[in-house]
């Protein structure tokens, strides 16, 4: 089963010296090829009438992740970027400020605006929901384009209820079904 696959195949890693905690690693997940052939259909699975035109997940880990959610779902994948990245961007951007995250950054998260828009109906996707604020944004700019937001599917949540209520969040696990850190 997908979920008990996740809880062996992941780990904590110490950074080094500079950080003063433990930082998920979720390296054997990708790695392994039976999570990598569930995990799309089971995040789908997640949300069986939804009927998503689009998944967006946030980049770096949903640029993987998102597209197999996608696929499963029989939707298109749209990529979520940070704001202050790399990536050269063509067209418009629709952008939403976020609250501060994990790592205490406060971002800015965007879409290619004139992929989106009334009649879509969009599902989230991320391997994990700490804080939530990376979603919320995305939430809140998918209301923003006209689209519909239908929910959000993860593989660990570990954000406070009410967040989780907002992004209407499904799971595969929460944080104690994982190892202490
Ligand atoms: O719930 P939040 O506090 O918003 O944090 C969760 C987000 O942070 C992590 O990604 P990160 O930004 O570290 O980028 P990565 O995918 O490159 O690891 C994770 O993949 C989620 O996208």
């Amino acid at each position: 089963m997908l979920s008990r696959r996740l809880v062996e195949l992941f780990r904590w890693v110490d950074p080094g010296p500079a950080s003063s905690h433990l930082v998920s690693d979720l390296s054997g997940w990708w790695r392994d090829p039976e999570v990598l052939a569930t995990v799309g259909p089971a995040l789908a699975g997640l949300f069986p009438a939804a009927r998503p035109t689009v998944v967006i997940s946030p980049e770096v880990t949903g640029l993987l992740l998102g597209p197999l959610v996608a696929v499963a779902a029989g939707a298109g994948f749209l990529p979520a970027y940070k704001d202050g990245g790399e990536r050269r961007r063509v067209g418009p951007m629709r952008w939403a400020g976020t609250p501060p995250d994990y790592r205490g950054r406060q971002l800015r998260v965007g879409v290619d605006a004139r992929r989106l828009g009334p009649g879509d109906r969009v599902l989230l996707a991320d391997d994990w929901v700490a804080t939530g604020a990376q979603l919320d944004a995305l939430r809140r700019l998918v209301e923003d384009s006209g689209a519909e937001f239908v929910g959000t599917a993860a593989l660990v949540a570990t954000c406070p209820a009410p967040v989780a209520e907002r992004l209407r969040l499904r799971a595969l696990l929460t944080g104690e079904q994982l190892p202490e850190g």
